[in-house]
């Protein structure tokens, strides 16, 4: 029996980072993975075809082009799934390519198969061809991630009822689709689809969405799909999905009925233990397929970790590579400096996109923050105006005495980069003094830091000036 310090259940970006820290550290680490799916579902089935797909989408659509061109520019007139999937297929095998040289230039071992629990220590490696074998470490790291939740009462037939998994394989672009579920998922493909002109209807239980981000960047996000026909049925749940030969009908609760062609069921996602036998191990997982951890990623059994969506929320790669890192580290007692804290961003890949890191105003005001806004609009940036993208904007949240920067929301083109400038000057403990006195490159979005900055201070120089304090001057940073 081949004998390791670390094994780790899945190469997703959890999976993938735990073990090469592992084998960075000078320990001997190997990964199991099933057949077909090196890289996890962020590279097979999630975060990369979903990106690719909506890079091919914008550029065949023209969709960002139109404010220079007008609104019945195209780069192609009938765009084909084929034309969709080429982008697609070629990214994945690529990346696929990158984590399999990685994995073997660490000489981390990959076995291919799927992993079970046979007591704490030892797993078996069951092989498609009915081969199993053993193998067995001190310490076990769980990345086994999620699959999208598939109700009983829907018949998902992979063609006109699918999953996110399934969408990718559809045989057409579809002329008209009910988005069930307005969460992530579901939000970003409907703006994909419907930039590619299918009708969309998005049928949601609360009554909004993306209840995480900005009120003001989701209604901006709301006015841009209603703009491309998506229709909202919020504080709405599907009763019932009938498929018929002439296309589906999506009943409600309220009765109300949507025909489609096509019902995109994204509703949520499920943890894939059941097939792992955690008890052999003395575990358990939660009824939603979810896996509990300490701030470690130490499960109830201190040698075994757990790590990426298994372990539920923020269950994004992002967060899921760095847990899968300071899992490893921690199980071969390697400091970590710092907590995985407030500051991880979030970025959400809807046409046009979202971004943000900190808190919202919401969530400032309930807890009696008292701060200042700052709005810099993309139309007034040079570079804004040179890219056609006039609906864009980049708002800072700024504290109202220390002058620290305690939020940042994007909305519109480069958001998810744009965030970043952000996010490091939060890191820092910077002020909204140090964007006012900086020089940005120009033309460009990142200028709209600078702008932002200013608004902000004259706001808060405003509220100095008539209550006499001298709180609206510069403040500047210790030397
Ligand atoms: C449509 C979609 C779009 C997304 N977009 C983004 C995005 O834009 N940005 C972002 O940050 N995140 C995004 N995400 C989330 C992101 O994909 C996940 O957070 C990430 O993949 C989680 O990584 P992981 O390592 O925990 O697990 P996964 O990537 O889910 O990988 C787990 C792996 O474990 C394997 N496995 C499971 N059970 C066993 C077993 N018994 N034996 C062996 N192997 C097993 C699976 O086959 C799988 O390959 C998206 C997700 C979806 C579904
Ligand atoms: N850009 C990104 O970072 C990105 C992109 C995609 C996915 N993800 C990750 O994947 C995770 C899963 O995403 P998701 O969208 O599947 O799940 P989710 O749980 O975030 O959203 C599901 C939504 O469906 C609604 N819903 C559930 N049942 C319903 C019903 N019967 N009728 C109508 N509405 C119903 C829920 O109220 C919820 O809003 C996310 O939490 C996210 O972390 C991230």
């Amino acid at each position: 029996m081949d004998s390791y310090d670390m094994i780790v259940i899945g190469s997703g970006p959890a999976g993938q980072k735990a073990a090469i820290a592992a084998s960075k550290l000078g320990h001997r680490a190997a990964v199991v993975e099933k057949r077909d799916m090196v890289g996890g579902v962020c590279i097979n089935t999630g975060t990369i075809p979903s990106k690719t797909l909506r890079e091919a989408v914008i550029y065949l659509t023209g969709l960002t082009q139109r404010e220079l061109y007008g609104q019945s520019y195209r780069v192609k007139q009938d765009i084909t799934v084929g034309d969709l999937s080429a982008r697609t297929t070629h990214v994945i095998g690529r990346e696929i390519d990158v984590i399999r040289n990685q994995l073997a230039r660490n000489h981390v071992d990959l076995h291919i198969g799927s992993a079970q629990f046979q007591d704490a220590h030892t797993i078996v490696v069951n092989g498609a061809d009915g081969h199993t074998t053993e193998i067995r470490a001190d310490k076990i790291v769980i990345a086994v991630g999620t699959r999208p939740a598939r109700p009983q009462s829907v018949d998902f037939d992979g063609s006109t009822i699918v999953d996110s998994d399934q969408i990718l394989s559809l045989e057409k672009v579809p002329g008209s689709m009910v988005v069930v579920g307005a969460g992530v998922i579901g939000i970003e493909y409907a703006s994909m689809f419907a930039a590619l002109g299918t009708k969309i209807t998005v049928v949601e239980k609360r009554p909004t969405m993306l209840d995480f981000c900005d009120r003001e960047i989701v209604e901006a996000l709301t006015y841009q799909l209603r703009d491309l026909a998506v229709t909202f049925r919020f504080s709405e749940s599907v009763r019932e999905v009938q498929k018929h030969p002439a296309g589906t009908l999506t009943v409600l609760e309220s009765g109300k009925k949507i025909p489609a062609d096509t019902v995109l069921y994204s509703a949520g996602r499920q943890g894939v233990t059941d097939a792992l036998n955690v008890a052999a191990a003395g575990l358990s997982a939660t009824d939603r397929g979810r896996v509990e951890v300490n701030e470690h990623f130490q499960t109830e059994v201190p040698h075994i970790y757990a790590v990426g969506d298994v372990i539920g929320f923020p269950a994004l790669a992002a967060t899921s590579m760095e847990q899968g890192r300071r899992a490893s580290y921690h199980a071969f007692g390697e400091p970590v400096e710092t907590k995985l804290g407030d500051l991880q961003p979030i970025g959400i890949y809807t046409v046009p996109e979202i971004s943000f890191v900190g808190r919202t105003e919401e969530d400032l005001t309930q807890a009696n923050v008292p701060f200042e806004v700052g709005v810099s609009r993309y139309r007034e940036l040079a570079r804004g105006a040179i890219l056609g993208d006039s609906y864009g904007m980049l708002k800072i949240l700024v504290h109202a005495e220390s002058r620290e920067l305690l939020g940042v929301h994007v909305f519109g083109t480069n958001a998810t980069e744009l965030v970043h400038i952000g996010q490091t000057l939060m890191g820092c403990g910077g002020t909204v003094d140090y964007l006012v006195d900086a020089v940005f490159n120009y033309p460009t979005l990142a200028e709209s830091y600078k702008v932002a900055a200013l608004d902000a201070v004259n706001k808060m120089r405003a509220i100095a000036r008539v209550t006499g304090s001298t709180n609206g001057s510069y403040h500047p940073l210790p030397e």
